[in-house]
């Protein structure tokens, strides 16, 4: 598939649209705001300037400890009042909303017709395939998946995948871009349902929620179970050479010969469970009890503290660097 060149390379860019302006986009918005671009964020809820503004002023103080590139400021978000205007003048556009497959398709093609030609234009999906999303738009040679972690301004995962539209040129000028925005890229050579990260989490979850259907396990120990057990591993080595270790000095061969049958035995549950209002209930009511009295706000502000802990404590802190000193 070929599409019109994007109009520059991509340690040129200094000007975001952020379409969608919730937790993602949002996040994305201070995101980029810290890494000294100009950021035009659009979204159509009554109340999104006021939002979106508070979660950039909460993000701020965590974005200030991990060190601003130089001359970034919240100050250089700007919200439009229309679609159109937001990405007028944009250099990449992020699209950041809801997840509704019909919605998707339409706002892509409206970015597509707005956006300058060549303007390359990744989708934020946690789960649709580009192929699935890129239907309507006149160029879906310019249309990409990427995909990141919440808070998309301190998690530096962003998964890279175009569509069987995408041309190759977009995914790997996505991928570079990213990168000289401070993130960390998986660049995927094909559509994965959830990508990596989100098909290995959406197998913790569903284990997750089957335990609390079934009265196995409460919101909070399955939480503690993670951050007081593996989840200190997976902070800085990933499961599969965490589980080599598991097979001593044998490694991952002996781990395989000794757990490996296991993977057959009946505990493994394949189904999702049946989200219905019971489960519902004991998920929110087990959270709020787990939260133990702490807001959200409370709960952002912590979390936020301890990403940037570990990423200190583990050497992995991004690299501070403006939106121009790439170009240089
Ligand atoms: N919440 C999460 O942890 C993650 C979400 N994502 C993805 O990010 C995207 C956004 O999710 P959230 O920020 O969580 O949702 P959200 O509900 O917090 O925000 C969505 C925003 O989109 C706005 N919106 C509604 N219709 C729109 C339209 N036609 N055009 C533009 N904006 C519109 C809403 O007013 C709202 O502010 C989704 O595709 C989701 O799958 C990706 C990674 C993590
Ligand atoms: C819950 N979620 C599927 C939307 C999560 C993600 O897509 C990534 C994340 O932040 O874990």
């Amino acid at each position: 598939m070929t599409s019109p060149t994007p109009p520059c390379a991509p340690e040129d860019v200094r000007r975001v649209a952020c379409v969608g302006a919730g937790v993602i986009g949002g996040g994305w918005v201070a995101h980029f705001l810290a890494r000294g671009y100009d950021v035009t964020a659009w979204d159509p809820a009554p109340d999104a300037e006021p939002k979106l503004r508070r979660l950039v002023d909460a993000a701020w103080p965590a974005l200030t400890r991990l060190g601003l590139a130089e001359g970034a400021c919240a100050n250089r978000l700007t919200v439009a009042a229309t679609l159109q205007e937001a990405v007028a003048d944009a250099q990449f556009v992020q699209e950041s909303a809801p997840e509704k497959l019909e919605l998707k398709r339409n706002l892509l093609r409206r970015l597509d017709a707005a956006a300058p030609a060549g303007v390359v234009i990744a989708s934020s999906t946690s789960g649709y395939p580009m192929t699935d999303m890129q239907t309507e738009a006149a160029d879906p040679g310019r249309l990409v998946v990427g995909h990141p972690f919440n808070p998309p301004y301190l998690i530096p995962l962003v998964e890279v995948v175009g569509g069987e539209r995408t041309s190759a040129g977009t995914v790997a000028w996505a991928s570079r871009f990213y990168e000289v925005a401070g993130k960390s890229v998986i660049t995927m050579d094909r559509e994965v349902p959830g990508f990596i990260a989100n098909r290995l989490q959406e197998a913790l979850w569903r284990e997750a929620l089957h335990m609390i259907a079934n009265g196995e396990a409460t919101v909070r120990e399955i939480d503690a179970s993670i951050t007081e057990g593996p989840g200190l591993r997976w902070a800085f080595m990933g499961p599969m050479l965490t589980f080599a270790l598991a097979g001593g000095e044998g490694g991952m061969a002996h781990m395989l010969d000794h757990f490996g049958p296991s993977l057959k035995s009946p505990w493994t549950r394949l189904e999702a469970p049946e989200l219905d209002r019971k489960l519902y209930d004991a998920v929110v009511a087990g959270c709020d009890e787990a939260a133990d009295g702490r807001t959200i706000a409370d709960l952002v502000a912590e979390r936020d503290r301890g990403v940037i802990d570990v990423l200190r404590a583990t050497g992995r802190l991004p690299r501070q660097r403006t939106a121009g000193e790439a170009a240089e």
